[in-house]
This record gives structure tokens, sequence and C-alpha cells, in this order.
């Protein structure tokens, strides 16, 4: 993708006319009826997708991401924020309209799928590797990885199994894990919202920080005041469609007076 001197840094995603359309599959109208009954009406209807009910999560969405921005996601519950970020990540197909990415996109916390039996520190080696860092990167990195984590500090728990970890705990190490590395576009779902205040603090600083080192940062959160701290940039989607694309600000002020407070 060319760069322009008028258009300023190279695009890294392109999302082009996009909806994004789940299909639930046995959810047909067998309310009310016996087990046997729906099972015998779902043979019946086979052929006809009769039992398959759409959802359409995401109607015609467009914008273009560049290097170096971070952009914040928000929205009312079910707008399709989560649905728009995995379709980025490569997780979900789109049903209507293309989506380019220049780089690899990392969903964090999927491409480091944490196992609950292994112990933080195998996860910390497992979680690197799957985001394509070498023994060597992640060695150099462990020490730094647990203490943003801060796992460890009320005990040696990066030795014990992820399951005796709290929620706080283990999303703090997923973000550790997630951004020890340097991502082309990193997308972030919710992540501050789980630790307290003084890690949020901690991963805000980490998020500006990756965007410095020239990648593009997506953040989808329901605290207007991350989003406010860590965005240039605010996408908001309402009901799947892209009611406002602008400045934080801007958009924070029309969001704001849409949901009738402070929060989203
Ligand atoms: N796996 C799925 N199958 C069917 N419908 C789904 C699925 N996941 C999400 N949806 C639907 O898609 C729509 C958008 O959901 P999505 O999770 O993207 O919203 P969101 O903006 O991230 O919401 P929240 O703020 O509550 O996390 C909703 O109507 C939801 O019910």
């Amino acid at each position: 993708m060319a760069e322009t001197a008028d258009q300023g840094p190279a695009p890294t995603v392109i999302v082009d006319e996009v909806d994004i359309v789940y299909r639930v599959h046995g959810a047909g109208a067998t309310a009310g009826r016996g087990a046997a009954t729906a099972a015998l009406g779902r043979i019946l209807r086979r052929g006809q997708e009769r039992g398959v009910r759409t959802v359409h999560a995401v109607r015609n969405v467009s914008f273009t991401a560049r290097k170096g921005e971070a952009i914040g996601l928000i929205g009312t519950n079910g707008s399709g924020k989560s649905t728009l970020l995995k379709a980025v990540a490569g997780l979900l197909p789109v049903e209507r309209g293309r989506i380019f990415t220049d780089g690899q996109p990392s969903l964090l916390g999927v491409n480091a799928a944490l196992m609950n039996d292994l112990t933080g520190e195998r996860n910390v080696h497992l979680g690197g590797l799957a985001m394509g860092m070498s023994r060597e990167q992640i060695k150099q990195r462990y020490d730094d990885i647990v203490d943003f984590s801060g796992v460890n500090e009320k005990g040696d728990f990066i030795t014990l199994p992820m399951r005796t970890y709290s929620s706080g705990m283990a999303a703090r190490l997923r973000f550790s894990i997630g951004s020890a590395k340097d991502h082309d576009v990193l997308l972030i779902d919710e992540a501050l919202a789980t630790g307290d205040r003084s890690f949020q603090k901690r991963s805000e600083a980490r998020i500006r920080e990756l965007r410095e080192r020239a990648g593009t940062v997506f953040l989808v959160s329901h605290n207007n005041k991350s989003i406010r701290d860590t965005c240039d940039r605010v996408l908001w989607l309402e009901r799947g469609e892209l009611r406002m694309d602008g400045p934080t600000g801007e958009v924070l002020k029309e969001y704001e007076r849409f949901t009738g407070g402070g929060k989203g």
C-alpha cells in the first residue's frame, strides 16, 4: 500500500462496506413442544434451513486505520464491537464487503490462549511462542512480563497453575503476555476493565508505548475515561452501524449525550 504525502501514514487496516451475519442453528420456533416433536420437526424441515436464525451484527461498516493510530470502539451492549474486532483479527468471516490488513493482527487474549492447568510460567512461554516470539526473545522478556503482570506481588504465583489465580490476575497476565510483543495491529477487547485501578494505569501507559512503536491499536471499552486517555480516534457502533468516526473528544461528547451520562 503506497504512502502519499497528503494522506499521512500508511493504512494498516481497511474495512470496506462490511456486513457480518451470525447463523444460529437449532434456534427454530420449537418453544412449547416436546424434544421428540421438535427433533422430528427439524428433520422434516432439513434443507429448508428453517431452524436457522440469523443475527445481522455488523452493517455496512467502512473505515481506514493508519500506522500509529489508537482507535477506540464504543457503543452500547450488543452493538457489534467485539464482532467487528474478531473479523479484523481474521477470526470471523464477513458476509459482504472486504477487510484488508497490512501485517499480522493480534487479538489480545485469543492469540495468547492460556491454559488453566499449566503454571503462569509455562503460559508465558507458550503464549509467547503462539504469538510468534522466539525462545530467546521470550527468555529476554520473561522477567518484564511477570513484573508487569504483578501476579507475583502477593506471593510466588507464577509457579502455580493458572486455575489458582483470581480472574483479575489471569487477565493481567494475559494482557502482559499479549503486549510483550510489538504488534502490527493490536486488538484489545475490554482488557483494561478487568484489572484494578493501578493496573489500568499501567496498561494504558503500555498501550501508548505499543502505539509509539508504530503499530495500530484498537481498544473496545465501556470505560470512556480509558478511551479518552488512550485513543485519539473513536468509532461508535450502534445496532451494527457505524454511527460516528472522528476525534475522541467529539465522538465521546455525542455518545455521552446519547447514553445520558458519563458511562457507556
Ligand atoms: N456467536 C454468536 N452467535 C449469534 N449472535 C451473536 C454471537 N455473538 C454475538 N452475537 C450477536 O451479535 C450482536 C453484536 O454482538 P457483539 O458481542 O459484537 O456486541 P458488543 O458491542 O461487543 O457488545 P458488548 O458491549 O455487550 O460486549 C448482538 O446482537 C449479539 O447478540
